[in-house]
């Protein structure tokens, strides 16, 4: 990524600052911590100052919100504090505000919860079907950052409500400033990139629990888990080519290896939808389970995985990764490119019209 989209996010940056000493209402003090964690993260990079004493709460407070960001690049820091900082704004002087539901982007929207050894990461928008918005994948990005470090063993990506997700949300080709459609794809090209490093670097198993249809980017990442397990319920569907778009989360790579090149097309370059137990016949789903039982069966057999050394765990992963990293770091960099190119074409603007106005659906 050249230096044009660095200098204009440093400018962002330092709007943002500014704007936020304007804020006319208190954003509590989670967000405050949040805010000081990627501010400290975009100037001086991951946190490497010794770790307070347990009685000095405020500092300590501080010092866990940082250290929770883990190697977050200060690129990432600065869009996450640019974007925090925009939704308050937006918030706090009622206007509309980048999401596509119109209501604030925040955290609400990606629930993390930690017990008996798993860190579960909800996507939790159902009325939007999950689909990913900006912020979300921030969210995302900073709740792998800390699961990869925290004392669970293993970490799961679900959903709530009737999908697991539905993709990217479409609503965020609607923000783009007029004039500068090059440089929000670039942006846009560079959060993909360092989203999906997220997922080929996480050193820890990860579980996808795929509680109902999956599309676009949460069907092309299942590639990058350690285990997926779906209810019969679930679809998998990769429409890319009637977006005007084309594949990421390493599918291109992971996908053709994985079922064969012709099935790989099928879905791929076809857009065709596989069923659960289709997409198990092909090696995406690990199993599938009757929908009536599958919360319950699911958990009960995470909880046991749980239970395994973690130690032992974390690096049996990391060495079965090892082999395909650099690989994977190569083709994401190279579908990200490729999807900035096509974000700027007619034709996907054209299918993302038709969707927003309402002509389309899959
Ligand atoms: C950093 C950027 C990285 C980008 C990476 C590239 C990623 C690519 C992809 O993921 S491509 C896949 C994109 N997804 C889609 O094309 C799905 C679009 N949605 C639909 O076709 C349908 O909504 C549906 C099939 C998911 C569900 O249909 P139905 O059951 O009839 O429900 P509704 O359509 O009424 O949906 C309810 C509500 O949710 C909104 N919604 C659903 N999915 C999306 C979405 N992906 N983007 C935006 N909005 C979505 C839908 O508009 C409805 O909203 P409303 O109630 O009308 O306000």
């Amino acid at each position: 990524v050249g230096g044009p989209a660095m200098r204009a996010s440093q400018e962002d940056f330092a709007n943002a600052m500014s704007q936020v000493k304007l804020l006319k209402k208190d954003p509590g003090n989670e967000v405050k911590l949040k805010l000081y964690a990627l501010y400290k993260q975009a100037t001086e990079g991951p946190c490497n100052v010794p770790k307070p004493g347990v009685l000095d709460f405020v500092v300590k407070a501080k010092w866990d919100a940082w250290n929770a960001l883990g190697g977050l690049s200060k690129e990432a820091a600065r869009r996450s504090y640019v974007d925090l900082v925009s939704s308050l704004s937006a918030s706090s002087s009622g206007r509309a505000t980048p999401a596509a539901d119109g209501k604030r982007a925040d955290s609400d929207h990606v629930l993390v919860t930690s017990e008996d050894g798993i860190t579960a990461i909800t996507l939790n928008r159902p009325t939007k079907k999950n689909a990913l918005n900006t912020q979300m994948y921030h969210d995302i990005m900073l709740a792998l950052k800390a699961a990869g470090k925290d004392s669970s063993t293993i970490t799961v990506l679900t959903g709530s409500g009737d999908y697991y997700c539905s993709g990217n949300d479409l609503s965020n080709f609607k923000d783009v400033p007029s004039g500068r459609p090059e440089e929000s794809a670039q942006r846009s090209a560079v959060l993909l990139r360092d989203f999906v490093d997220c997922f080929i670097d996480f050193p820890k198993p990860l579980i996808a629990v795929v509680n109902g249809p999956a599309i676009g980017i949460s069907v092309t990442l299942l590639g990058l888990f350690d285990a997926v397990y779906a209810t019969d319920r679930a679809t998998f569907h990769t429409p890319f080519s009637h977006l005007g778009q084309s594949p990421e989360g390493c599918s291109s790579y992971v996908f053709p290896k994985m079922m064969g090149p012709s099935k790989a097309a099928e879905m791929l370059i076809f857009g065709k939808k596989l069923t659960a137990q289709e997409a198990f016949a092909q090696g995406l789903v690990t199993e599938v389970f009757p929908d009536s039982t599958f919360q319950k069966e699911v958990w009960a057999r995470l909880k046991a995985y749980a239970k395994l050394p973690p130690n032992s765990v974390r690096i049996s992963k990391q060495l079965l990764r090892s082999q395909e990293k650099e690989r994977l770091h190569a083709v994401n960099a190279e579908e990200s490119r490729a999807l900035q190119e096509r974000w700027v074409s007619a034709e996907c603007h054209d299918a993302i019209a038709a969707f927003l106005s309402r002509k389309a659906k899959l």
